[in-house]
């Protein structure tokens, strides 16, 4: 049988999954925040085995979760959940035991204002955010206690309202409570995601895995803007852009380290093989963002290289000038498409 060679009547995943976990997959309530690539990327793979998911969502994407649900489609396997419970009202929904905070970064003060009600005294945050900061955002409002920060490793993109499509494998979420350690809740959360077929990370240490991450995406993702779009296979291939990629990356590198994340010394080569592996084609979020002049993460990516590095007293002078290069052409482009 083909992945998607079955389609379910009903809620469910087309083709059979691994399934199990480290604790009792039941009981649990989660809201997703956003259901956009990831947030209906996971929410679909939950509500499609039966959990009680939740979701925050507006416009012509709440319309479509009230209406038909959400489709998840991809090359390894589809899942659909029909009519779904979501509002535009967080009073509608809370409170729950998970709230899986799905937004890009500049969503999230917003989203922070309208958590209030899906927070009990037991409510853990997952962060899913590219880039380092999210967790600690959202902990200046909610305590560290309530913050289990968190790595979505998937590429995911809404193509309709209700319908989200991914790309190569069918996605992974690592999290950990602040300290870097599991917990009851940790495991509980694990135990649901694997019930429902995600698979689950579970890194020696949550965020020397960020920032491993980091130091991947946003050297691609700043280069990919600056040169107006080019695509990973490009940027590799180039003698002159793969020199800056490998910059990029070791000045997070430097910083992160400086700032004092156990990243292993060989987290730069270990992304520079990672981009070797990428599709030619590969292009971030981030580039897509700012060059169709939308509103973008280039805050939480470029800026926070520049601010974290300032912090830890490290020079990186790439990023910098990567940062003014791309502040100025955001200045004369956003709002304006
Ligand atoms: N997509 C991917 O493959 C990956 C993304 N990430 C990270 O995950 C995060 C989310 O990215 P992604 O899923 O791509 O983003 P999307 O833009 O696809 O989804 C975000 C969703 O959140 C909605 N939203 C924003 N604010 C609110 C709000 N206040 N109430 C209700 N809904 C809201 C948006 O609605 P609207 O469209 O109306 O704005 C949108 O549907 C980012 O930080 C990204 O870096 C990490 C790994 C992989
Ligand atoms: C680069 C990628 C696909 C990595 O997961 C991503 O998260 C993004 O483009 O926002």
């Amino acid at each position: 049988m083909t992945a998607r060679s079955r389609v379910d009547a009903g809620a469910g995943r087309i083709d059979a999954g691994p399934a199990g976990g480290d604790g009792p997959p039941v009981g649990a309530s989660i809201a997703v925040v956003g259901a956009g690539g990831v947030g209906g990327h996971l929410g679909g793979r939950l509500a499609a085995a039966g959990h009680d998911v939740r979701f925050l969502a507006r416009g012509t994407t709440l319309a479509a979760l009230r209406r038909t649900g959400l489709r998840v489609t991809g090359d390894a396997g589809d899942w659909v959940a029909p009519a779904l419970r979501a509002s535009d009202d967080p009073h509608d929904l809370g409170p729950v035991d998970y709230v899986l905070l799905c937004v890009k970064t500049p969503h999230l003060p917003p989203a922070l204002d309208a958590l209030d009600p899906l927070v009990g005294t037991d409510t853990a945050v997952v962060t899913v955010q590219n880039g380092v900061e999210a967790p600690e955002q959202v902990a200046a409002r909610l305590g560290r206690a309530r913050v289990l920060p968190g790595l979505a490793r998937v590429v995911a993109t809404p193509v309709a309202p209700g319908e989200v499509r991914y790309h190569g494998p069918p996605g992974a979420l690592g999290f950990a409570e602040w300290d870097g350690g599991a917990s009851d809740r940790v495991f509980r959360l694990r135990g649901l995601l694997r019930g429902a077929g995600v698979d689950v990370l579970e890194p020696a240490d949550i965020w020397a895995a960020l920032w491993a991450k980091f130091l991947l995406v946003v050297p691609v993702g700043s280069l990919g803007a600056a040169t107006g779009g080019a695509t990973v296979g490009e940027l590799r291939s180039r003698p002159g852009t793969r020199r800056m990629l490998v910059t990029g990356m070791r000045e997070i590198y430097e910083t992160g380290i400086a700032l004092g994340i156990a990243l292993p010394p060989d987290a730069p080569d270990t992304a520079v093989a990672l981009m070797d592996r990428q599709p030619a084609d590969s292009t971030t979020s981030l580039q897509r963002d700012i060059l169709a002049g939308r509103l973008s993460e280039f805050d939480a990516w470029t800026g926070a290289v520049v601010r974290l590095a300032g912090r830890a007293g490290r020079p990186a002078p790439l990023h910098e000038m990567l940062h003014e290069l791309l502040a100025t052409r955001i200045s004369r482009t956003v709002g304006q498409k």
